[in-house]
């Protein structure tokens, strides 16, 4: 709905009607519609609704001038509903609606309802459609509660409290349309369900025969179950949309215009009515506590928050606060224990969305406190007290924050009201809305403040194995695979060398500036004890910027080899090395390179690795450590060798009798032969030819070669291949998996999508993220500058690598806005996107694609290309300076000495003698007198030779004036200075 204005189809999706059914309603009303999406008003729309509740196709197909008659006659229902209102006060009535609260168990089971409600339309094809719209005393006639109904519908305004308790009964049992003296208006409700009146009047049996028996309606109803696909079609949550209509809009038909205030209030004593259920359906759905913490908003009053919770629904949230001045103590007691019964019925029979039903069960629970309401300054005092208890009832004393969440999220974990969290934040100095999002500091301020301790469980390590590859069906099938090792360490210990060594190739050869980039895999055929076995290898980079992609390189590996040049020691990486492979929980070989080195102390290394955890075998402990070089090639045997040792330990196996399954580790887009992707089989066999999603993207895989560049027809466990055939370029580290159908592939890499979307979207909201380092003040002055960046790079690891640097950056002043980084040629779109948003764009390893060139000079977008990665920080961090306004620093000119003063009329004039630098007129001077600054201002006159001088330089004599400064001494020191606007470094924090 938008501006008051809601469209047919929005309106006939809304109610589960066709777009016709609904132009059909419209018609009946005098309301023009042309088409499906034409548009009518707020109110046109409720009275579409009103009828809709009643609509059947099939009626609106005999005429439409039924209809309009019938829309009539319902009017004199709604007075029906009004008189319940009414009845409430009565005291009697009260009592009454106690007792049938008290005679009515079966309604109160909850969950009995929801199995009703679903099980209700099979129920009803028994039953002849037309007799119950052509006879609605029928319906009553089944059930006590239909038949206390239907004398409301025959007297509606002498209706009695029973009359009220028929009818909430009514609503609790969906179906049940005595009420309804139109038949359509039970047809409606099926609709909803499943557009056939006939199912409509199955329900309403079957809900009244469970009320009465107490069972699942479903057994005994089930005369013929010819449709189980309706009942499978109407899913509870259509059930729960036709019931709110059937309450508060069948009212609203009835009464003629100028009663539809009046109808208001009873909708409003409906919505009461359901609060008070509200608590059932908790243990009905029993999701989301959170949401009784809103509720409990709303009962105090709050109806802004109900409403902005509900703009669509917004009928239900006004409805409680009629309910309250028109309730009565008494009533309100007796009509509490008849709710408990009701609960259910009622909930199931409102439509309003899960917010609204949620709101509501507090409300439910605190429903007694409505009548206080009668005094509207005791209610206020009432409402705070009632507030605060109910605050501390239900605030929780320990929440569990993992990170960045909105101020609603965080309103529902602490069961407190979003006003009382932006209040709090308000009075911090940080202003918020609803909808922003707050990081993890600034939640756990607030959590803090309410006295609700915070637990902030250490986020998941990325090198943690995320997914058991085996399963049962596996287990049969078991066979030895080669181990998947990954080289880690510290920045130039060999890593490179040491694969290449063991490879007997010159990898490190052709790598941009020496430096790994990209993740490899190779496998490498070693003998051992006369048999030939296999090692996979995963190369990963040593810079700390491709931190992101070791850990994933460790998700996937059997065995870590760690990497220490002897001649280095133990550095950061080799520590973080060492926490992934622990993270993991693979086993750990540690290989002590570079021992041809002179300066090589491998029992140094020893000794700080055992500082680490790591105790050589030889010293006792349990970690293998094996002295090599890899230039030289020395020792290498025996490193594969424990290699081999501790995968036979571990019995590495897999199943490759099955579809495969395993980790993307690297993917880019190739310019010639599409997405490319680097796969590592963990388990089954993957094949030429088979229907692939990694992650959300789906393929059929065209080609496949190995790390030695051979094309394969099939891939084994352990083996990493490169694929062809992908639609798009995955994400690395996302896994695979083959699908024997190809439309089913399909459909689980749309829904992955779909899931990746939200995170983005979120992601996206976090990068908005309130955070009190770098908001708080800032962000209320304007002050907080942004640098929008496009980020383009070769692969998604390098992707990654460069955001995570880019987090390094100290961003207190400027914060860095990634509007889109991905692997891929820098684009004509990218170009926009960066001219559309003031970014500048940043490619790494990557190049342009035609026409971005011309299309960034004539949008004057800049292109900053770079192949080294501290090379493009260093870069982003000056243009991050750049935003910085400058700051007015002093900057020196020269030093004057005073030697005579000369009186020249009032004033006086300095003779001077410039000693350093250089003086120049109009330029800041200080003077100073021993160790005292007696003066400090501006210096209006310069003299040379009595001549008007602009500047004068050290070694020269002159005279200097001010007009603010005569008191000139002999043996005065001027120092002459500017200030200068000088550019600004970011503060590191
Ligand atoms: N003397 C000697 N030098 C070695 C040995 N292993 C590697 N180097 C040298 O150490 C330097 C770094 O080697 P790399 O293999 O590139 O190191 P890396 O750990 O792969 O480096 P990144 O890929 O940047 O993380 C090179 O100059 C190698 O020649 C060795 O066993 N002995």
């Amino acid at each position: 709905m938008n501006n008051g204005k809601i469209r047919i189809y929005e309106l006939s999706k809304e109610l589960n009607l066709e777009n016709k059914d609904i132009k059909d309603i419209c018609e009946q009303l005098n309301i023009a519609v042309k088409s499906h999406s034409s548009t009518i008003t707020d109110s046109q729309a409720e009275r579409v609704r009103a009828i809709a509740v009643k609509y059947t196709p099939e009626t609106a197909a005999k005429n439409s001038v039924k209809h309009q008659n019938n829309s009539r006659n319902k009017g004199k229902r709604k007075p029906q509903i009004l008189a319940i209102h009414h009845r409430n006060n009565s005291p009697e009535a009260k009592k009454k609606i106690q007792t049938e609260a008290n005679s009515t168990p079966t309604l109160a089971g909850p969950p009995k309802l929801p199995t009703q409600t679903p099980s209700a339309p099979p129920k009803k094809t028994s039953v002849s459609p037309k007799a119950q719209l052509a006879a609605p005393p029928k319906v009553t006639a089944k059930t006590s509660s239909s038949q206390s109904i239907s004398a409301d519908s025959s007297a509606p305004e002498s209706s009695s409290s029973e009359k009220a308790v028929a009818e909430t009964k009514q609503l609790v049992a969906p179906p049940p349309r005595p009420q309804l003296s139109k038949p359509a208006a039970k047809s409606n409700k099926v609709l909803q369900l499943s557009k056939k009146p006939a199912k409509v009047e199955n329900r309403s049996k079957s809900t009244e025969t469970t009320s009465q028996e107490g069972k699942s309606p479903d057994k005994g109803n089930f005369a013929a179950p010819k449709k189980p696909k309706t009942l499978a079609a109407p899913p509870l949550p259509k059930l729960q949309k036709p019931p709110k209509i059937q309450n508060s809009e069948p009212e609203q038909e009835v009464l003629p215009d100028d009663q539809e205030d009046a109808a208001i209030l009873d909708n409003d004593e409906i919505d009461l009515d359901v609060s008070k259920r509200k608590p059932k359906k908790e243990k009905l759905k029993r999701p989301n506590p959170p949401r009784k913490v809103k509720a409990k908003t709303w009962e105090d009053g709050d109806e802004d928050t109900l409403e902005q919770k509900n703009k669509a629904g917004t009928k239900g949230k006004r409805r409680p606060k009629p309910i309250v001045d028109d309730d009565d103590d008494e009533f309100d007691t007796a009509f509490e224990t008849a709710a408990t019964s009701t609960a259910i019925s009622l909930s199931i029979a409102r439509p309003p969305k899960p917010q609204a039903l949620q709101t509501q069960k507090p409300a439910a629970a605190t429903a007694k406190k409505k009548p206080k309401k009668s005094s509207p300054r005791a209610e206020k005092t009432s409402k705070a007290e009632r507030r605060n208890r109910q605050v501390e009832e239900t605030t929780p004393e320990m929440i569990e924050l993992t990170g960045s969440l909105t101020v609603r999220e965080l309103s529902d974990l602490l069961n407190t009201p979003e006003t009382d969290i932006i209040r709090s934040l308000f009075f911090k100095g940080i202003a918020v809305n609803i909808t922003q999002t707050l990081d993890l500091d600034t939640a756990r301020l607030v959590a803090e403040e309410l006295g609700v301790a915070v637990d902030t469980p250490e986020a998941k390590s990325a090198a943690t194995k995320e997914t058991e590859m085996l399963n049962e069906e596996d287990l049969d099938n078991l066979v030895l695979r080669p181990p998947v090792v990954t080289i880690m360490g510290h920045v130039d210990h060999g890593k490179t060398t040491l694969l290449d060594s063991i490879r007997k190739s010159k990898v490190a050869q052709g790598e941009a500036g020496g430096i790994t980039q990209h993740i490899g895999a190779y496998h490498v055929d070693i003998e051992h004890e006369g048999k030939e076995q296999q090692i996979v290898f995963l190369d990963t980079p040593g810079h700390e910027a491709f931190t992101a992609m070791r850990a994933r390189g460790t998700r996937v590996t059997d065995i870590a080899v760690l990497v220490v040049a002897a001649d280095d020691g133990v550095q950061p990486q080799t520590k973080e090395a060492i926490s992934h492979a622990k993270a993991a929980e693979v086993p750990l070989i540690v290989a002590i390179n570079k021992v041809d080195k002179p300066e090589a102390n491998p029992d140094r290394i020893k000794q700080e690795l055992t500082e680490q955890g790591l105790v050589p075998e030889d010293w006792g402990g349990d970690t293998t450590m094996v002295p090599v070089s890899a230039l030289k090639g020395e020792n290498l045997d025996e490193l594969l060798e424990m290699i081999v040792l501790v995968s036979e330990i571990e019995e590495l196996s897999a199943n490759p009798n099955r579809t495969a399954k395993g980790t993307v580790i690297e993917a880019h887009l190739d310019r010639t032969r599409g997405p490319v992707a680097t796969l590592l089989v963990q388990n089954g066999t993957l094949r030429v030819g088979d229907s692939i999603v990694a992650g959300s993207v789906f393929g059929k895989i065209r080609a496949m070669v190995d790390d030695r560049g051979h094309k394969v027809e099939a891939a084994s466990p352990s083996f990493a291949v490169e694929i062809l055939g992908l639609g798009e370029v995955p994400e690395a580290g996302d896994e695979f998996d083959v699908y024997l159908s190809e439309k089913e592939a399909r459909a689980v890499a749309d829904a992955n999508a779909e899931i990746q979307r939200d995170s983005r979207l979120q992601q996206a909201m976090s990068s908005r993220r309130v955070s009190l380092s770098t908001l708080s003040a800032q962000a209320q002055e304007g002050e907080l500058k942004e640098l929008n960046l496009i980020l383009k790079a070769d692969v998604q690891g390098s992707v990654e690598a460069i955001l995570g640097s880019l987090q390094q950056l100290p961003q207190n002043e400027v914060q860095i806005r990634v509007l889109l980084a991905s692997p891929g040629e820098v684009t004509e779109t990218d170009v926009d996107l960066a001219a559309a948003s003031g970014a500048v764009i940043i490619g790494f390893n990557t190049t342009l694609a035609s026409g971005s060139r011309q299309a960034a000079d004539n949008e004057g977008v800049d292109i900053r290309q770079y192949n080294i990665i501290y090379k493009l920080l260093d870069d982003i961090q000056g243009a991050m300076e750049g935003l910085l306004d400058p700051e007015e620093v002093e900057e020196a000119l020269g030093q004057v000495e005073v030697r005579a003063v000369f009186n020249v009329g009032r004033g006086a004039v300095a003779g001077c003698y410039v000693q350093s630098g250089k003086v120049i007129r109009n330029c800041q001077m200080r003077v100073r007198r021993g160790n005292k600054v007696i003066y400090e201002g501006n210096l209006d006159s310069l003299k040379r030779m009595k001549e008007d001088s602009r500047e004068v330089s050290a070694g020269y004599e002159c005279g200097i004036g001010s007009a603010k400064f005569n008191d000139w001494q002999e043996g005065d020191i001027i120092e002459a200075y500017e200030m200068v606007f000088k550019r600004r470094t970011l503060a590191t924090k």
